[in-house]
C-alpha cells in the first residue's frame, strides 16, 4: 500500500508476549490504513533461577523496526509504545538497569498471597485500586522481590513499566504513564495518583514513582543516538501504554450497549465506565478497574485466554515456552501428539471441530494454567479432578479448551449485566482472536449475543489512534471509532438459538 504524499504517519510500537511489531499508519480518505513494517521475536530466558524478559532484544526490535520505516519512506512524525502489563524494570541512579526485568509467569509470586495479605488486606486494597486479585500484579512482584533481594529496591531510584522503559531508552525521559501504572495495583483509582497507603503497606518507596502521565501527552524527540540508527527524528508521544487500554480504544463501537472483548494472549472482557466500581461485589467476581484514556475506566476479567490453545500447541510441537526450560514432551506423546507435527493453529481448530461432540470443562482462570510446566497435564487432571471426561486427543483437548473458554466468557456477560446494571446488544472482540472463526461462533452461542469480529489490529491501531488524536487528525475517540467502523472489515456471528 502506498502512502499519498503529505500524509501524517504514525508509528505504533506493540509488544505482546511472544512478538513485538511495528506499523505504520496514516488516514486516507478518511479511512484508517495501516502497515505492518517489522515484526520481532519477544523471547523470554532463565536468568538466576527466573523467567526474564530480554530488555536488550526488546529495544533492538523497536529500533530496527523504527529503520525499517525510514528505508521504506514512511517516516512518522511520531511514535507511540504499548506493551502488556504489570511487568517492570528498576534504575539506579546513574540509569542503570537493577535486577533483571522478570516475567509475571514466573514462579516468584506462587504462593504471594499467603505471605501478603497480613500487610494487605484483600478488601481493603480493593476499595482503594479496585485493582483485580491476580499473583502477578506489580504489588505484589515488589513484595516478592523485596523478600528475595531488599538491596535492589534499596538500590532503586526508579521504576518503569515496560513500555515507560522502552520511551526512557528513545527519548531520556523518565516517566510513569498512566494507564500502565493502573495494571500495577498500587493507584488510587479515584483520582488516578499513587496510593501512598498501598505503597507503605506493602514496604515499597515512593520514590520510585513519578506522578502518573496521561496518554496524549507529547514527551519529546527522540535522543540523538536514537535519531543516528533509525535515520529520521520524531515526537515520542504516550499513547495508552498498556496494550489492553489500547484494544479497548479500536472497538468500533458507540454507546453503552456493547461489552468489549479484546482477544490474545489474554482475554480481556469488559466495558467503558465512567466510574470505578469498588463494590464487595465487584471484588467477589475479581472485575478489575484499569485506566483508560481520557479517565474513562476499563471494568474488565482477565481470562486466561489463547494462551491455553498457544501453550497447547507449543507442547505438541516441542517447542519450550522459555529458553533454557526443557519443553514437556510426554503429554503430548500421551495425546497422540507427536504422530501430526507440527501443528498450525488451522490445524488445531480443525480438529476440535472434528472432535465434537466432545464436551469436557474445566475453570479457565484457574491458576494451576498460569504457567504449568505441561498445559496439556494440567488441563487433563482438572478434567479428572472434576469428574469431567478426560481429553484423550489434540482435537477433544482443544474442545475442551474451546467450550471453556466460551463458558467463561458467557459467566462473564452475565456478571458484568449484573455489576453495571447494562443490557448488551453485542459482543466486540478486537485482536489476533478475532481471526477464529469457530471460537467466535461458540461466544456467539455461549452468550447469546451477536459477535461483531474486527478490527485485527485492536493494540496497534489504539496506540495509532491516541497519536492521531494528539496530532488534530481526529476530534475525538468517538471520532476515530467512527473511522475504524468504515476502514476495516467486521464479521458478523449470529448466536444459534
Ligand atoms: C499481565 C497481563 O499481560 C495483563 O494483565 C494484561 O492486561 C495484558 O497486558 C494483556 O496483554
Amino acid at each position: 500500500m502506498k502512502m499519498p504524499e503529505g500524509a501524517r504517519c504514525h508509528a505504533a510500537v506493540d509488544i505482546g508476549a511472544s512478538s513485538g511489531r511495528v506499523l505504520a499508519g496514516w488516514v486516507d480518505d478518511g479511512r484508517i490504513r495501516l502497515e505492518e513494517v517489522h515484526r520481532f521475536d519477544n523471547v523470554q530466558r532463565r536468568v538466576d533461577g527466573h523467567d526474564c524478559w530480554d530488555l536488550e532484544m526488546l529495544f533492538q526490535g523497536v529500533l530496527d523496526g523504527l529503520s525499517v520505516c525510514a528505508a521504506r519512506g514512511l517516516a512518522p512524525e511520531s511514535i507511540g509504545i504499548d506493551t502488556w502489563g504489570c511487568d517492570f524494570v528498576l534504575l539506579d541512579e546513574a540509569g542503570a538497569v537493577v535486577g533483571d526485568a522478570v516475567s509475571y509467569r514466573d514462579a516468584r509470586t506462587d504462593g504471594i498471597f499467603e505471605r501478603a495479605d497480613a500487610a494487605l488486606d484483600p478488601a481493603w486494597l480493593y476499595a482503594r485500586t479496585g485493582t483485580q486479585r491476580q499473583p502477578f500484579n506489580t504489588v505484589y512482584q515488589l513484595m516478592a522481590l523485596r523478600a528475595e533481594h531488599p538491596e535492589q529496591l534499596e538500590r532503586a531510584e526508579r521504576l518503569l513499566m515496560i513500555p515507560d522503559y522502552l520511551v526512557w531508552r528513545l527519548t531520556g525521559a523518565r516517566l510513569n504513564e498512566y494507564t500502565d501504572a493502573s495494571t500495577t495495583g498500587m493507584l488510587d483509582a479515584r483520582t488516578g495518583e499513587w496510593d501512598g497507603a498501598v505503597l507503605r503497606a506493602a514496604g515499597i518507596p515512593e520514590r520510585l514513582l513519578a506522578t502518573p502521565v496521561m496518554p496524549g501527552t507529547v514527551i519529546r524527540h527522540l535522543a540523538p543516538q536514537v535519531r543516528e540508527r533509525t535515520g529520521f527524528d520524531a515526537r515520542v508521544v504516550l499513547p495508552a501504554s498498556h496494550d489492553t487500554a489500547s484494544a479497548f480504544l479500536a472497538v468500533p463501537a458507540q454507546g453503552d450497549r456493547s461489552v468489549f472483548l479484546s482477544s490474545g494472549t489474554w482475554s480481556l472482557m469488559g466495558v467503558e465506565l465512567a466510574e470505578p466500581v469498588l463494590t464487595p461485589e465487584s471484588r467477589a467476581r475479581n472485575f478489575t478497574n484499569e485506566g483508560g484514556f481520557e479517565r474513562r475506566y476499563r471494568y474488565l476479567k482477565n481470562i486466561m485466554g489463547l494462551w491455553m490453545i498457544q501453550s497447547v500447541r507449543r507442547e505438541l510441537n516441542g517447542v519450550a515456552y522459555v529458553e533454557g526450560k526443557e519443553p514437556a514432551a510426554t503429554a503430548a506423546a500421551r495425546i497422540g501428539g507427536a504422530a501430526h507435527e507440527p501443528y498450525g493453529f488451522g490445524d488445531l481448530i480443525e480438529l476440535a471441530r472434528q472432535a465434537e461432540p466432545f464436551e469436557a470443562r474445566v475453570d479457565v482462570d484457574d491458576a494451576a494454567f498460569l504457567a504449568p510446566d505441561s498445559m496439556i497435564e494440567a488441563i487433563r487432571d482438572a478434567c479428572a479432578a472434576a469428574g469431567q471426561p478426560v481429553p484423550a486427543t489434540p482435537g477433544e483437548l482443544m474442545r475442551t479448551i474451546y467450550v471453556s473458554l466460551a463458558d467463561s466468557y458467557a459467566a462473564s456477560v452475565e456478571q458484568l449485566r449484573a455489576l453495571t446494571g447494562r443490557d448488551f446488544e453485542a459482543i466486540h472482540i478486537t485482536g489476533g482472536g478475532s481471526q477464529d472463526a469457530y471460537l467466535n461462533q461458540l461466544t456467539a452461542d455461549a452468550c447469546g449475543l451477536p459477535v461483531l469480529a474486527g478490527p485485527v489490529e485492536g493494540t496497534g491501531l489504539g496506540n495509532l489512534i491516541v497519536q492521531m488524536i494528539a496530532a488534530g487528525t481526529f476530534a475525538s475517540v468517538d471520532e476515530a471509532r467512527a473511522a475504524i467502523a468504515r476502514s476495516f472489515p467486521i464479521q458478523r456471528f449470529d448466536p444459534a438459538r
